[in-house]
């Protein structure tokens, strides 16, 4: 059983199904594990088993998806036992059955009536897999002695109240993706959302990286209190602060009236802090003390106030990068950096491309008043092909495109964006909009000094190109020109204020 081999505890298995003798007969698969088992636990009632769960240690559930009611069910199990192999069978198989499983939770899944050979196969191939999350809070440790569950005051309270129902969210619905990369982000996701520590999100600009913290606060306990979210490149950096602290009256010029911030919003729930490398130093030494303390002041005010907000932050750069360059606080890197996520491009996941562009269709076909039902083989594979230098938005919004400007049963090659369907156009990202190139060429080699155009307009012509070619898209645009979005919205701040 390979790296399960060394482990000498024995393998705890439980077995929910409403009909006893079934519950029985999936249990034998003990028998045909090469690691020792504890004596099987089994349960024919859905809500005994979850209340039982999280009061003993288990490493492989077998649930019957009819017994717990479907999707919505296994995903309350899947919350409560974050890191136990859970393996679904059920009499009604079919693909979409399976794929819903998995993204309830499920590791694998099986159609009754399977041989039990085969489940031990699948149980053992998962132990083998299983890695325990490493919890980086040295204050608070949270990894239970002798198990590899992650648990946390919080988790701990809410065992507590384990005769209480347990409300099934949907935290992971809005994702999208069947790829084994989006699978453990998935898994990731789901053990990180009970704990209190900071997630650190990385990933490209359009990766669905706000989508993963609103996933992680819907599978948490805070889910039913405030999300708050605020996106540090959209905001001018001096007032960043004001933001997420809030301010008095006064406080600076244009202050007139006292504000609360998304601290104070998001307390009892969450504060996503998106794209948190564009706050200066300064700033970055009071987030530092908040998230320390739990206390702040807002600005102008010298109040400090407390309150209780889990913290998931997000950026599309490089963090230990930014550290290196001088821009980014390593102490405040290491305190927020405890819970990481690392989303994949959509390059790195091509097997995704036509599982989301088909969701898209359908959505966007509905909201449209459009027929649109799949596309044709050529438009499978220009897509298929695309590098996605925007990832999910970029073909989010190509789809929207193509089904406001046309109609009919599929989408075929001839609708698509012509970057899309030429390949010659896509050698690098950059070729798409690098008109600078273009027009360096075909410069005399000696001409007047007033002749030249100045740096700032020439930058502005190129991100304004780059803007067009993606009709107006930040991301899309920031992507295709390998700059941050942050660094267009800053330079167009700069323009208007140059009044230029
Ligand atoms: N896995 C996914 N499934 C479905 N939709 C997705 C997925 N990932 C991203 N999207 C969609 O793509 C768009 C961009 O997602 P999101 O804003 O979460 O990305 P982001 O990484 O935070 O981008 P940025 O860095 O530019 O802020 C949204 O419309 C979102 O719904």
């Amino acid at each position: 059983m390979g790296s399960n081999e060394g482990n000498t505890k024995p393998v705890a298995v439980r077995v929910l199904d409403s009909s006893a003798s079934e519950a029985a007969r999936t249990a034998a698969v003990c028998a045909k594990l090469a690691a020792s088992c504890e004596d099987p636990a089994l349960y024919t009632d859905a809500t005994v088993c979850l209340n039982e769960l999280s009061k003993i240690n288990t490493d492989v559930l077998v649930v019957d998806l009819e017994t717990v009611g479907g999707d919505d069910g296994l995903e309350a199990f899947a919350v409560r036992c974050p890191t136990s192999v859970i393996i679904a069978v059920s009499s009604q198989g079919s693909v979409s059955r399976a794929v819903n499983a998995m993204r309830c939770g499920a590791h694998d899944f099986l159609t009754k009536p399977f041989s039990l050979d085969a489940l031990a196969s699948k149980i053992s191939f998962q132990l083998d897999q299983r890695r325990p999350i490493v919890v980086r809070a040295p204050e608070k440790p949270f990894a239970n002695e002798g198990t590899n569950c992650i648990t946390s005051p919080r988790d701990v309270s809410a065992q507590s109240a384990a005769q209480q129902p347990v409300h099934s969210s949907r935290g992971l619905d809005q994702l999208i993706g069947t790829s084994s990369a989006m699978r453990d982000v998935y898994d990731k996701i789901r053990r990180m959302a009970p704990s209190q520590a900071p997630v650190f999100i990385t990933g490209e600009s359009g990766t669905g990286k706000e989508l993963c913290a609103t996933a992680i606060h819907s599978l948490s306990d805070r889910k039913d209190a405030p999300f708050i979210a605020l996106n540090c490149a959209a905001i001018p950096r001096d007032l960043i602060e004001s933001e997420i602290f809030g301010h008095v009256r006064g406080a600076f010029t244009g202050a007139t009236d006292s504000r609360i911030g998304a601290a104070d919003q998001a307390d009892g729930g969450t504060l996503f802090l998106d794209e948190i490398g564009e706050m200066d130093l300064l700033l970055q030494s009071k987030l530092l003390r908040f998230l320390q303390t739990g206390t702040f002041q807002r600005l102008g005010d010298n109040v400090t106030r407390k309150v209780d907000a889990r913290i998931i932050c997000a950026t599309n750069r490089n963090p230990l990068e930014e550290i290196a360059a001088g821009r980014f606080r390593e102490d405040l890197y290491y305190r927020l950096h405890v819970l990481p996520v690392q989303l994949p491009s959509l390059r790195e996941r091509r097997e995704d491309i036509l599982i989301l562009a088909e969701s898209f269709l359908h959505r966007y076909a509905r909201e449209e008043g459009r027929s649109f039902k799949g596309f044709d083989a050529d438009a499978e594979a220009a897509m298929a092909s695309y590098p996605w230098p925007g990832n999910v938005r970029q073909l989010e919004n190509t789809i929207r495109q193509i089904v406001v400007m046309n109609d009919g049963q599929a989408i075929t090659h001839s609708m698509l964006p012509l970057l899309i369907r030429d390949p010659s156009r896509r050698q690098t990202p950059t070729s798409v909009v690098d008109f600078s190139r273009e027009r360096a060429r075909n410069i005399a080699p000696a001409r007047p000094f007033g002749s030249i155009e100045p740096l700032w307009a020439q930058e502005r012509r190129i991100i304004e190109d780059a803007l067009d070619a993606f009709d107006g898209n930040i991301s899309m645009a920031a992507a295709a020109l390998e700059i941050s979005p942050s660094t267009i919205y800053r330079k167009r701040q700069t323009w208007s204020e140059k009044g230029c």
